[in-house]
Parts: C-alpha cells; sequence; structure tokens
C-alpha cells in the first residue's frame, strides 16, 4: 500500500512482537495477550510511535528545502522529543513550543524527561503558556512565522505529526508489518489495542487493517479526553489516508474509540491508571507511562476482566512509548 511513498528510514525495522503471559494468567488466561514494541523501534533519542509517522514525513521536509522543523507539544511531550532526535539525525534545527498542557504537582516536570531531550538535542525549546488542544495553535504558527523572521525556513509538523498530509502512512504500514509477522506466527490477532490523542497512529492502523477486515478489531483507547474532537480528527485523517493510499472507503462507524478511561484529564492519572503501570511493569517488566501507555493498558485490563475479548481471542497491544515522562510523575510514584 505504501510502495509509491518514500520512506526515510529513522527506526531500526520491524518492532518485535512478544506474548504476556503473566499479565495474561493473571487476568485469568481466557484472552492471549501480546505486545508489538513501538516502544523499542529506534536508537533515536528512546524511540516510539512518532518515528514511524515521520519515515514518511521527512523526504518531503528535505524534498521542501526546509532548515528548521517546528512542532509542538505539551511539556513532556514524547512526539516533540522524536521531532528533536530526528532534527539532530538528519542535520536540521529545531523549534518546540511545549504548552502547559497538564496541571502537575511535581517539582521538576518541566526540566526532566522528554523535555531535558529535546533540550539536550540542541532544539529550540519554548514554554508558552497556553492548554491542551490537539488542534491547530496560534503559537506553533506564531513560532514558524518566527524562524522565517529570522532568515530560517520552517518545515511545520502539528501536534502528533496527525494532521500532516503524510501522518497517517507510517501506521497503515504497520498493518502491513502486523501481517507479515502474522504468517510467521500461524495466527491472526482478533484486536489491537491502541492509545489515541491526535489520532494518526490510530488511524493509519484503521486504513491497514480495512485491507483484511478489521478495521473495527483496532479498538482506540483514548487518552485526550476530548473524545469527542479526537474521533472526528481520526475518522478525517483515515478518510484521507486511504483515499491517499487507494484504500477501502472509511466510514464513522470504523472509528472504535472507547472513552472510559481517559479520565479525570488528558495527562493525570487515575488511581486505576497508576495500578496499570504498575501490575505490567511487575508482571511483564515492561513500562508504561501515565499519560498515554498507561491509560490504554489500564483500558485493554478492564475490557479483559469484563469479558469484552471473546474466550480465546488474541489481542495485540501497541506499545507506542512514552517512558520518558514518567520522570516527570516522580511525586506520583514516590511509594512505588
Ligand atoms: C506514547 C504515546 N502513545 C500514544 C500517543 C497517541 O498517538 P496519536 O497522537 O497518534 O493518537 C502518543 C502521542 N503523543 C503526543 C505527544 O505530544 O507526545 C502527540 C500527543 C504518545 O506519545
Amino acid at each position: 500500500m505504501l510502495s509509491k511513498f518514500e520512506r526515510y528510514p529513522l527506526t531500526f525495522g520491524p518492532t518485535p512482537i512478544e506474548p504476556l503471559p503473566r499479565l495474561s494468567a493473571h487476568l485469568g488466561g481466557q484472552v492471549e495477550l501480546f505486545a508489538k514494541r513501538e516502544d523499542c523501534n529506534s536508537g533515536l533519542a528512546f524511540g516510539g510511535n512518532k518515528l514511524r509517522k515521520l519515515e514518511y514525513i521527512v523526504p518531503d521536509a528535505i524534498a521542501s528545502g526546509a532548515d528548521t522543523l517546528v512542532s509542538i507539544g505539551g511539556v513532556q511531550s514524547n512526539h516533540t522529543r522524536m521531532v528533536a532526535a530526528t532534527a539532530a539525525k538528519i542535520g536540521m534545527k529545531c523549534r518546540l513550543v511545549q504548552e502547559s498542557w497538564v496541571p502537575h504537582d511535581d517539582a521538576v516536570y518541566d526540566r526532566v524527561g522528554n523535555i531535558l531531550m529535546s533540550r539536550v538535542m540542541g532544539a529550540h525549546v519554548e514554554l508558552v503558556d497556553e492548554g491542551f488542544d490537539i488542534g491547530i495553535r496560534a503559537s506553533w504558527e506564531k513560532a514558524l512565522e518566527d524562524v522565517k523572521a529570522k532568515g530560517g525556513k520552517p518545515y511545520p509538523i502539528p501536534a502528533g505529526a496527525s494532521v500532516h498530509k503524510f501522518g497517517g502512512l507510517g501506521y497503515v504500514g504497520f498493518a502491513e508489518e502486523v501481517r507479515a509477522q502474522e504468517e510467521q506466527l500461524g495466527f491472526k490477532f482478533d484486536y489491537i489495542v491502541v492509545c489515541t490523542v491526535t489520532g494518526s497512529t490510530h488511524a493509519g492502523m484503521v486504513v491497514g487493517f480495512a485491507k483484511d477486515g478489521r478495521q473495527r478489531n483496532v479498538i482506540g483507547i483514548d487518552a485526550s479526553f476530548t473524545p469527542a474532537q479526537t474521533k472526528a480528527q481520526v475518522l478525517d485523517i483515515a478518510q484521507k489516508t486511504s483515499a491517499l493510499v487507494g484504500g477501502k472507503d472509511i466510514v464513522a462507524d470504523d472509528i472504535v474509540l472507547n472513552e472510559d478511561y481517559a479520565y479525570p484529564v488528558y495527562g493525570v492519572p487515575s488511581k486505576e491508571t497508576i495500578e496499570a503501570i504498575r501490575l505490567s511493569a511487575r508482571l511483564e517488566g515492561m513500562m508504561t507511562d501515565p499519560v498515554y501507555e498507561g491509560k490504554s493498558m489500564q483500558g485493554m485490563i478492564d475490557l479483559v476482566k469484563k469479558g469484552f475479548f471473546p474466550a480465546g481471542s488474541k489481542v495485540l497491544y501497541a506499545h507506542l512509548g512514552g517512558v520518558p515522562a514518567i520522570n516527570g510523575y516522580s511525586y506520583t510514584f514516590r511509594n512505588g
């Protein structure tokens, strides 16, 4: 589906799929859980899902003659850290807008984890006191103008690289990769669980899995806490991406987004999120984060407990990365 699109390698190649036997057993053993480790996909500053997207964006950035990648996220954005790493790797400058997306009680929240790495990798990091929103932000548009005003040639990458024209391609490739791995494994996954916020990860998967009729088996776990806006953005990206790759028509019902686990608000873990992070860590040594994967892990665990997945189902958990942000939540985990 992607042969006509140029890809700039930023990852090690296909990400491993591993069984989660202890977590599966702990949850009753009726459902077989597996993880696809997108969090281990690259040597670029701890990797993650955005690099799979950026592989299809970088060729356009280079072709545009730009010299500066400009993007946006919260203070502990994984996406902006990966843009900083990509800029360093391809020899471009990087301008990052980091907005106040998360109310926090950690004294070092704006000095550790993702933002620490972005600074060390030489990005120009600008803190802007604006609240969370997955849409196009004035602060980001101002940064683009400022780079131009200073003689630079900016390349715009929106939040999560999601509404970018090529933002969905990477995760169409994810579905292709899973199908190839299923050939090796000798079985097919019945469900794929993914954390959804700006939406092009979920959207790309929907397009990719629509090829074999599994688009509604992609279970998005909303972590934005603005589910209507997120769901609409996933649908829009999926329809545009499908048109781009010549895929199946995507309709609203193809976007399965579970809204039950994003509480209390974007970026703030609930008690149940913290319990899910601990369970995955203590049974599988698999770390997840309080903003994103902790909530998709919480959702997957709860859905297994509720019997959402029929007995005998094989469920693939997409681990998209995000662990560096946990360093901004040391107070939350002060007792382990
Ligand atoms: C670890 C992790 N898991 C899932 C997601 C959700 O992906 P989408 O934005 O493609 O829906 C993010 C995104 N993070 C954003 C960021 O700024 O880091 C784009 C919001 C993520 O980082």
